[in-house]
């Protein structure tokens, strides 16, 4: 198996892209098919290694997968064996991915008890799960955490339904307790709920099942426990994360691109953001055309001071885009603070980017100033690493843009996340090998 890219940069890439379905909506949906003896059938999935991970895992659970199509699955949990979850091959699989930990909130919910390696995912700083567990246990489950097996186990008889304050907007959090609660006897209420499209989406689905849920997209959901839940169909939005990523790198390369069916309702705050950095985007139906631009200038804040973009939950700007929003500012003509307040270690790749020429201080692990170089000279390619899934892409950009060849290692990370990213950056033009 290739183990890197080796990109050719500088070169002006043209045409359009289809967004892949959303990874980390997949991770829920996929989770929740577990809820359900029926037939759940699914569309859009993306071809990519997190989500086909959790497919295997489903399908060593017991569930019945079969392949309609390219991204289309139907899935049904029958016949469950509940072995697996206690089994080394599992401990082995679920720590490979972070939406594994949202097996527990249906596997709980269905059968009584859960069992979980301490999940994967992304190495950018702790990653607590404390909110999970807070709510299986007031919704009655009877927790536990093996500090010698690193294994977390969650059992009830009975979930009872309850007011749960959150004491955090937990994306992936939410989704499991809101899997949890939908089985539970009696009406749950989640507070200072995490409200991104992808939860919006899990719930419609959960309703569609049979479930009641009510407050979709507010950050306080009710929901009524109902006895079971049935089969349904359901379809991915395209992948805000990637979407952003498209537009990083047009700008980047003064491409033209047009991103084809992008759910602008669905994008929040992203499309502006992106404006801040002086970037153009026009809305085309319910594509985003970018048009290539020589320059693009970071705004002000309106009293004249430095623009500063940092992440927030939901309907706030979101963490994963901070990585692509830094280096897209690289190539801007101006200044700004990257703030990435959820995560302490997302923000150390810069020093990669430096190496290549960018103008960046860390002023501490949370925080970046980059003052752009307005395109007047190139970054410069380099042999990098990808440390994880949004600064391998990052990277992947930076390196796209550069003057000269760039080999990048760990591409495992960007393929966690991005379908055959090196076959559609090439139908754009872009020169780039897996070696
Ligand atoms: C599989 C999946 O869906 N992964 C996403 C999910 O991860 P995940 O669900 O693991 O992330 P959480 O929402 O639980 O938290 C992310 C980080 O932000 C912090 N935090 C969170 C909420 C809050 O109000 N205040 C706060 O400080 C947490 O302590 C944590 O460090 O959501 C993250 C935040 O959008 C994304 O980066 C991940 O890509
Ligand atoms: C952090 C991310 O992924 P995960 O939560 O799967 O590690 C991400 O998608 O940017």
């Amino acid at each position: 198996m290739s183990t890197a890219f080796r990109i050719k940069g500088g070169q002006r890439l043209q045409g359009e892209i289809i967004p892949q379905g959303a990874k980390n909506e997949a991770l829920q949906i996929l989770c929740a098919v577990l809820l359900t003896d029926e037939e759940v059938r699914i569309q859009n999935i993306p071809d990519i290694h997190d989500v086909n991970r959790l497919i295997d895992i489903l399908s060593d659970l017991g569930v019945a997968v079969r392949r309609n199509g390219k991204g289309d699955f139907t899935f049904c949990a029958k016949n469950i064996n509940l072995d697996y979850i206690k089994s080394e091959e599992f401990r082995k699989e679920g720590a490979k991915l972070r939406g594994s930990v949202m097996l527990l909130g249906p596997l709980l919910a269905r059968f009584g008890e859960a069992y979980m390696p301490t999940p994967g995912g992304d190495k950018i700083g702790r990653r607590r799960l404390d909110t999970h567990f807070q709510g299986f246990a007031d919704l009655g489950a009877e927790f536990n955490f093996d500090e010698k097996s690193h294994i977390y186990s969650v059992k009830a008889k009975e979930l009872h339904g309850k007011f749960i304050l959150l004491e955090e907007a937990s994306v992936t959090g939410t989704a499991n307790i809101l899997m949890a609660a939908v089985l539970a006897k009696g009406t749950t209420q989640i507070y200072n709920a995490a409200c991104e499209p992808y939860l919006q989406q899990l719930c419609k689905m959960l309703n569609r099942m049979g479930a009641k849920i009510s407050g979709i997209g507010s950050n306080l959901l009710t929901i009524e426990g109902v006895s079971e839940l049935s089969g349904t169909e359901h379809t991915m939005l395209p992948d805000m994360v990637e979407i952003g990523s498209w537009i990083g790198l047009a700008a980047m390369t003064k491409s033209e691109l047009t991103i084809k069916d992008v759910s602008w309702e669905n994008l929040g705050i992203i499309p502006a953001t992106f404006r801040k950095l002086g970037i153009q985007l026009e809305k085309s139906g319910d594509d985003i055309f970018i048009p290539s631009q020589e320059n693009y200038r970071i705004h002000k804040f309106i009293d004249g001071s430095i623009l500063s973009i940092a992440d927030a939950p939901w309907p706030g700007f979101t963490p994963d885009l901070l990585s692509i929003v830094l280096v897209v500012a690289t190539q801007a003509k101006g200044t700004v603070l990257i703030h990435q307040k959820m995560f302490e270690s997302r923000l150390f790749f810069v020093d990669k980017l430096i190496d290549m020429g960018a103008q960046i201080i860390l002023c501490d692990p949370h925080r970046a100033t980059v003052v752009g170089l307005n395109h007047e000279s190139p970054l410069r390619a380099t042999t990098m690493t990808s440390p994880d899934i949004r600064a391998g892409n990052a990277l992947l950009i930076a390196a796209l843009s550069a003057e000269g060849t760039s080999t990048i290692y760990n591409i495992e990370q960007i393929d966690r996340g991005y379908e055959n990213i090196d076959g559609r950056l090439k139908a754009i033009g872009a020169k780039i090998e897996r070696v």
